[in-house]
């Protein structure tokens, strides 16, 4: 066993000590604190298990918070952690040394998300599974939740339900919320759903469980309905249980109004990895053309959903990769927001060959925005302005707003 001090916090959440060894990753101690336990090497990287915090910061969170809330710190004590991950990684990856916009907290640093999902637990409630050892850790509650999940989540806690997961989406505007039944068999559960639009749900749907992901298998509506309406700032949209819409959209919102007064207009705009395109449908009125790609279907059939309810003309939604951006040309903006793993080679490849004057990058992960921003700043783009935005309170997650000018 050993004695360490957290130093700082690092990507994944873990906080890192350092030993004669070297560098060792910590879950769930935070920096400042002194932690006792036994030192593992894992594929080459130090972790401290068996973790005992002996000198717990004096600004923990003292409430209960589900296991995935990996920063357990009042809120004004997450933001410069947070500032911290991101001015980091510039330093580290890009080797960039701009200073960034200060963080822009969440307007609700609790009762924030939208969308959850939860496993059933053998004995009854709901569940999250760790994700390094897929054990449950029955909830009682969620405080991270929205009002109207945090509805549904004590509803679902003691309705005995034959699925092996739930997933929830909600939306502030309507107060309601969907519901995605995930495992057990669609047919028997036709009247539960049923019941459960009686007790309030607005629609439910089943999803086969598939290695691939949440809804990548066979979905099949239940009962209700199967969108809802959402505002994201200046703009209202559908949003699912099925594909991904951010999960704090009053933050989302917030960064939305940002992003506008960033931009300039043009001819031709792109928007990649565009989800149901709120950049597009947004920057509609700036330019000629707009064209929104995106990989999901069900995504792309919100967007178009969206496009004709707002009467916009010209914005045209394409189905597909976006490593295959170079067939549509060149544009004046491409605005990105990538999954984590960031651009991909090919979509660096293109950006950097058909040169767009302005890009708009919006990140989820520091690490991999910072590889991406360095090989544009590389290519002779310079990055003119970078904001982190908290998006997920007491979590280690942070998004990043920033864009790049042709220099
Ligand atoms: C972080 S989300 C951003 C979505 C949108 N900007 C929003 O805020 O709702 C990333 C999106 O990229 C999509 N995606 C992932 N890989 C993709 C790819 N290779 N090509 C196109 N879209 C992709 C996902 O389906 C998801 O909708």
């Amino acid at each position: 066993m050993k004695v360490l001090t957290v130093e700082k916090l690092v990507p994944g959440g873990y906080g890192l000590a350092r030993t004669e060894e070297g560098a060792v990753l910590i879950k769930g101690a935070l920096p400042g604190e002194v932690v006792r336990g036994k030192p593992v090497r894992r594929k080459g990287t130090l972790f401290l298990e068996e973790v005992e915090v002996l000198t717990p910061r004096p600004d923990r969170y003292p409430h209960p918070l589900p296991p995935s809330a990996d920063l357990p710190l009042a809120y004004e004590s997450q933001l410069p952690l947070k500032e911290g991950l991101v001015q980091d990684a510039l330093m580290r990856i890009a080797r960039l040394s701009l200073s960034l916009a200060p963080i822009h907290p969440s307007p609700r640093p609790l009762g924030y998300r939208t969308a959850a999902q939860y496993a059933r637990h053998p004995l009854g409630g709901l569940a999250y599974r760790l994700p390094e050892t897929q054990e449950l850790f029955r909830l009682e509650e969620d405080p991270l939740l929205a009002e109207p999940l945090a509805w549904a989540f004590s509803l679902l806690k003691t309705w005995p339900l034959p699925v092996e997961e739930v997933a929830l989406r909600g939306s502030l505007l309507e107060g309601r919320v969907l519901l995605g039944l995930i495992g057990g068999n669609p047919e028997s559960l036709k009247r539960p759903a049923r019941a459960l639009v009686r007790e309030g749900f607005a629609g439910v749907v089943w999803a086969e469980p598939s290695p691939k992901g949440r809804f990548r298998g066979r979905v099949q509506p239940l009962y209700g309905e199967r969108t809802l309406l959402e505002r994201f700032g200046p703009l209202t949209a559908t949003v699912s249980v099925e594909s991904f819409s951010q999960v704090n959209p009053l933050a989302m919102g917030e960064l939305l109004e940002e992003a506008l007064n960033l931009v300039s207009g043009g001819k031709r705009a792109l928007e990649l990895y565009a989800g149901s395109g709120l950049f597009s449908l947004l920057l509609a009125p700036r330019f000629q053309e707009v064209v929104a790609v995106e990989i999901s279907k069900e995504a792309v059939r919100r967007g178009e959903a969206d496009r004709r309810r707002l009467g916009i003309e010209n914005v045209r939604f394409h189905r597909g990769d976006a490593k295959e951006a170079r067939n549509l040309g060149s544009f004046d903006l491409v605005v990105l927001d990538p999954p984590r793993t960031g651009l991909s080679p090919e979509v660096r490849a293109y950006l950097l060959e058909s040169r767009p004057r302005e890009v708009l990058y919006v990140a989820c992960d520091p690490a991999t925005w910072a590889r991406d921003v360095g090989e544009l700043v590389g290519g002779g783009y310079q990055l003119a302005f970078a904001r982190p935005y908290d998006f997920f309170p007491f979590t280690h997650h942070v998004e990043v707003l920033s864009l790049l000018r042709l220099g």
